[in-house]
């Protein structure tokens, strides 16, 4: 009767809305993660991707694998309709991948094609628990995707390339150098400080921002040719995991090469200028020399050195994130003062002969020794009166397997450059003035920092792959 009493369409509005006020509520959240935000793509879905699949657990049924020539793993990730169940400070969370067919798009001013399927993520967990998902666990899923994506990515080694018509640009191939700061044998101080100074550099985003300053880093690696510099560079991206653009100054002609070069480098990466002494002749630094070829002469009036350093203080540094600087050096005393004034690279880092500490490192890592040997204290003695470089040390300790006998050769070698350090200096000098010359050598190399005079191309291979 009542029924007839009421229209139709507001009963049933009238059940509607009373139904609703009636139902029992759900406890449950749901998030939804599409995989793209209109045109951009959607970085938490992205890092749900990466991240969920550290969380496969063996009730998944399916997962869909991939490599490319390009990636160093297997890429593993979620089929449609697959569930994971993670847990976060005590908190479960339930995850759904779905996927559905794209809506085709009425806009006939939309080019684009639709994409064959429209990839999300649900996330349910129950509501108490939005605050901590949406402020803790979530930026714990960026932080970890990116750690995860940095572990797996392929450093590139890029080096100039000269094209036909005379320009030239970056090419790449993968860096595959194997030294980290665990193989590299270098005064222990040095090292740690130099890795906080890395981690700092790359923790203090908002500080450089704050203080109004490049996001940047310079370092000078000096010392003899054999001491690591190279390797540290390399143990640098590796740490890092930043690609290195190789900068070779003696190929490049004019400042807007330069520019143009230096620009197109990308951020997240270290740029080496390998021997600056030597890799060009940098017009500021250049006084009557004479002699020289055209193609040089052309090449001093045009790239300079401030020009370069412009780069380093200025535009390329105001225009890129994370960056690092780093010139090596074998004879950092004949660089030019521009270079070295405070301020201008932040550490200078001095790689030098092998000591005993460095000669116990390589003996662990090359031949496996992790305690003591017999010949070790015959070893550090020679050490401590020899300049020997870790690259003739492990030069040595790869030539046999047998730890005795890579250990007796290195004593060899170690013995014969000592005799050769000792050699007269004045031949004709008595014996008291042999004596004298000696213990002025002694003292002078104790002094110094101990430079080798060695002259080398400036073009040569690097020997970072
Ligand atoms: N400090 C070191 N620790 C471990 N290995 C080293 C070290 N120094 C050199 N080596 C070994 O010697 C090789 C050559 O060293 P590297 O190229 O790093 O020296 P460099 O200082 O860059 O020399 P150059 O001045 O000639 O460029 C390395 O590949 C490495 O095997
Ligand atoms: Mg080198």
């Amino acid at each position: 009767m009542a029924n007839d009493l009421i229209p139709y369409p507001i009963r049933n509005y009238l059940f509607s809305t009373l139904r609703y006020f009636f139902k029992p509520r759900s406890p449950i959240l749901t998030l939804v993660i599409e995989e793209c935000n209109g045109m951009a793509r959607n970085q938490v879905f992205d890092a749900a991707e990466v991240y969920l699949c550290t969380r496969i657990s063996p009730n998944t049924d399916r997962l869909k694998i991939s490599k490319t020539p390009k990636e160093k793993n297997l890429t593993i990730r979620l089929e449609k309709g697959e569930k994971i169940v993670d847990f976060y400070e005590g908190v479960e969370l339930k995850w759904r991948f779905i996927c559905a067919e794209a809506e085709k798009s009425n806009n006939p001013n939309d080019h684009f094609p639709p994409r064959a399927e429209k990839r999300s993520f649900e996330l349910c967990f129950h509501k108490k628990h939005k605050e901590i998902v949406l402020n803790s666990y979530v930026p714990f899923i960026l932080e970890r995707a990116k750690v995860i994506k940095d572990e797996q990515r392929v450093l590139k080694m890029f080096t100039l390339n000269m094209q036909n018509y005379g320009g030239i640009k970056w090419e790449s191939i993968n860096l595959e150098h194997p030294a980290t700061f665990e193989t590299l044998a270098m005064d222990p101080e040095l090292k740690y400080g130099v890795m906080e100074d890395l981690n700092r550099f790359i923790k203090r985003k908002e500080f450089y921002k704050r203080v109004g300053r490049a996001w940047k880093r310079g370092y000078l690696l000096y010392g003899p040719p054999g001491t690591g510099k190279s390797s540290l560079v390399a143990a640098m991206a590796n740490y890092l995991k930043f690609d290195v653009y190789d900068l070779q100054l003696a190929n490049i002609m004019r400042d807007s090469d330069l520019r143009k070069l230096l620009l197109s480098t990308g951020n997240r990466s270290i740029l080496v200028i390998e021997d600056i002494d030597c890799s060009v002749d940098l017009p500021d630094r250049r006084h009557g020399e004479h002699g020289r070829k055209q193609h040089d002469h052309h090449h001093v009036q045009q790239l300079t050195l401030s020009g370069l350093l412009n780069f380093i203080d200025g535009l390329w540094s105001s225009c890129g994130d994370e960056r690092i600087i780093i010139f090596t050096t074998n004879h950092k005393e004949k660089l030019d003062h521009a270079l070295l004034r405070p301020g201008r690279m932040d550490m200078h880092i001095h790689m030098s002969y092998c000591n005993p500490q460095g000669f116990k490192l390589l003996a662990s890592n090359y031949l496996g020794i992790q305690g003591y040997h017999s010949l070790f204290s015959e070893i550090e003695g020679l050490l401590q009166e020899t300049d020997v470089t870790p690259a003739q040390v492990a030069e040595e300790l790869m030539k046999s397997e047998d730890a005795d006998i890579a250990l007796e050769g290195l004593v060899k070698l170690l013995k014969r450059k000592k005799l050769e350090g000792d050699e007269p200096i004045d031949k004709d000098a008595n014996k008291s003035g042999i004596q004298e010359a000696k213990r002025q050598k002694v003292d002078k190399k104790r002094k110094s920092p101990r430079m080798m005079i060695t002259r080398r191309k400036s073009t040569r291979r690097r020997n970072y792959f």
